[in-house]
């Protein structure tokens, strides 16, 4: 059977915010085509670690490899490696006096050489691909939170990468608009082959299309394993997270504090 590369290798991995550790001994190889969520009280690092994803923080110790090579520390190796990782962020991100379609636009005209009737053209593509073909030539202000979220989601794949970043995807979104972005989430990795990391406050949203769960708490990685392992698990860490209590082995009004090394 032929070995496919993983889409992340993280290895030994120490990621510090000044003279803080925020995460130490972090090992995490994510398989291409799966689908991850990454849970965790809030301020455990989620954020941090997928910034070492895009090169945007340098490891303080060990390795991470995205897309089959190491992030690479040279300004342009990085650009040229951030192409093929479309970031969601909770904020959209849109551009406010641009439409919808020349906010998608925006990464292919500022990355490739493309003729502007082949943009116009994968433009509506990636709009049709996230169901708001319709919404072309709407601004931000005239989209519903959903819909922009939508838009965001369609520029994030303008450059068709390979490996998806979503970071807090449905904040602020009502429990409809959060269920088209999760299923959107799921089908677009599997009709588009991709490979997806979803950080996350919403376990219940997310659980149900990940393929494996990995739960950070305490500078570290707490649990890694399926969602059904984790709805079963014993361990008292995890189960307080998941039941949300305020009292147990994570410090819910603290993110963790260790100094570096
Ligand atoms: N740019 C930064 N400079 C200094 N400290 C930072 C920076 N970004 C994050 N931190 C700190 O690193 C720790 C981890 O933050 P991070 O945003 O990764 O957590 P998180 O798990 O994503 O939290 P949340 O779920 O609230 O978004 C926090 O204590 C935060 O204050």
């Amino acid at each position: 059977m032929p070995i496919t590369p993983a889409a992340v290798r993280v290895s030994a991995l120490r990621l510090d915010r000044g003279s803080r550790t925020i995460l130490r001994d972090i090992d995490l190889t994510v398989a291409q085509g799966s689908v991850t969520a990454i849970l965790g009280p809030s301020g455990c690092g989620k954020s941090t670690l997928l910034s070492a994803l895009t090169g945007e923080l340098t490891p303080a110790a060990g390795s991470v490899e995205v897309l089959g090579r190491p992030v690479p520390q040279r300004k342009r190796a990085l650009l040229e490696l951030r192409k093929g990782i479309g970031v969601l962020l909770q904020g959209n991100g849109l551009l406010t006096d641009l439409t919808a379609a020349e906010n998608v636009a925006l990464p292919l005209r500022t990355h490739t050489d493309l003729p502007a009737e082949v943009i116009r053209h994968l433009v509506e593509m990636k709009l049709h691909a996230v169901g708001l073909r319709a919404a072309a030539d709407l601004y931000p202000r005239e989209l519903s939170g959903g819909m922009a979220r939508r838009v965001a989601l369609a520029r994030a794949l303008a450059l068709d990468p390979p490996l998806m970043l979503y970071d807090e995807p449905l904040t602020g979104l009502d429990p409809i608009a959060s269920g088209v972005i999760m299923s959107l989430i799921a089908r677009l990795n599997a009709s588009l082959g991709l490979t997806s990391l979803i950080v996350t406050h919403h376990v219940h949203e997310t659980l149900p299309i990940a393929d494996r769960a990995v739960v950070i708490a305490n500078g570290g990685i707490v649990f890694d394993g399926t969602p059904a392992e984790l709805e079963t698990t014993g361990d008292p860490l995890v189960r307080q997270f998941l039941k949300g209590e305020p009292d147990g082995p994570i410090p819910f009004d603290a993110a963790p504090r260790t100094e570096a090394a």
